[in-house]
């Protein structure tokens, strides 16, 4: 369960963030969008404590964590899994080491157990036996997958997804928008998707908000924004779908 009670985040004088109140509830898939810039990877670094708020409160699985120092944050992280927008995985580092990092770094997993999770991850994410393929022999939509398994592999209860189909083609994103979807349904993670897509954003929401100028302007299932009557959404969704289309 994730909760922000009123977060102001400010850069340099400029606030990003006024006032958001936002709840994510255990085992739902909420999808962020809304305009470039308009603060939804700052709501994720947010959540990970990776920023603090200059006010508010952040809540993660029934604990605030606004105030925590980087030590008290670790045992917090280690719930969460993170797939970046640039699949971020270690280029010296083979597919399963890759998969493997957290496992060696931060528990005491045997050898044994370790390769069991790897082998099992990949093969969620329909990558079995390439444990020993370096990334740059990947395409870019198996990276994004390596990244899942990795994220997966800690058995976190919180998975955030930065732009996780940016930059893939249509199909591809559908992979991983189907990956997003049976990963909640298997593991019953709970799921921030920040996107751009509005396809993906449609196909894969519980419930979807939408930022604009820093503050959350609506907040609803895939339907109710299809049919809202607010028209700075319909404008976004339409240009989006339009947009894609033209591509
Ligand atoms: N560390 C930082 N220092 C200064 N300004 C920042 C920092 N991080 C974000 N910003 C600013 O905050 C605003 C929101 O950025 P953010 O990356 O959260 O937007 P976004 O909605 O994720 O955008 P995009 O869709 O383009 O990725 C931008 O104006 C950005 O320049």
């Amino acid at each position: 369960m994730i909760k922000l009670v009123n977060i102001n985040m400010s850069f340099g004088g400029k606030q990003v963030l006024n006032k958001i109140n936002l709840e994510v509830a255990a085992g739902e898939i909420l999808v962020i969008i809304g305009p470039s810039g308009s603060g939804k990877s700052t709501l994720l670094r947010l959540i990970t404590g990776l920023l603090k708020p200059d006010g508010g409160q952040i809540w993660v699985n029934g604990r605030e964590i606004s105030g925590l120092s980087e030590d008290s944050l670790i045992p917090v992280r280690q719930q969460m899994g993170m797939v970046f927008q640039y699949a971020a995985l270690f280029d010296s580092m083979t597919v399963g080491e890759n998969v493997a990092f957290g496992l060696r770094e931060h528990t005491k997993m045997t050898e044994e157990e370790i390769q069991k999770i790897v082998r099992r991850t990949l093969r969620m994410v329909g990558l079995s036996g390439h444990e020993p393929t370096m990334p740059d022999q990947l395409s870019g939509g198996m990276k994004k997958r390596v990244s899942l398994a990795r994220a997966i592999a800690g058995n976190p209860s919180i998975l955030l997804y930065d732009e996780p189909t940016t930059g893939l083609d249509p199909i591809m994103s559908e992979t991983i928008d189907r990956l997003i979807v049976s990963t909640r349904r298997i593991l019953g993670v709970t799921s921030v998707v920040v996107t751009h897509h509005m396809t993906s954003a449609f196909h894969i929401a519980d419930r979807i908000a939408m930022i604009h100028q820093g503050q959350i302007i609506e907040t609803g299932t895939s339907e109710q924004f299809r049919n809202s009557t607010n028209p700075i959404v319909q404008q976004f969704i339409h240009g989006k779908q339009s947009h894609r289309a033209a591509k």
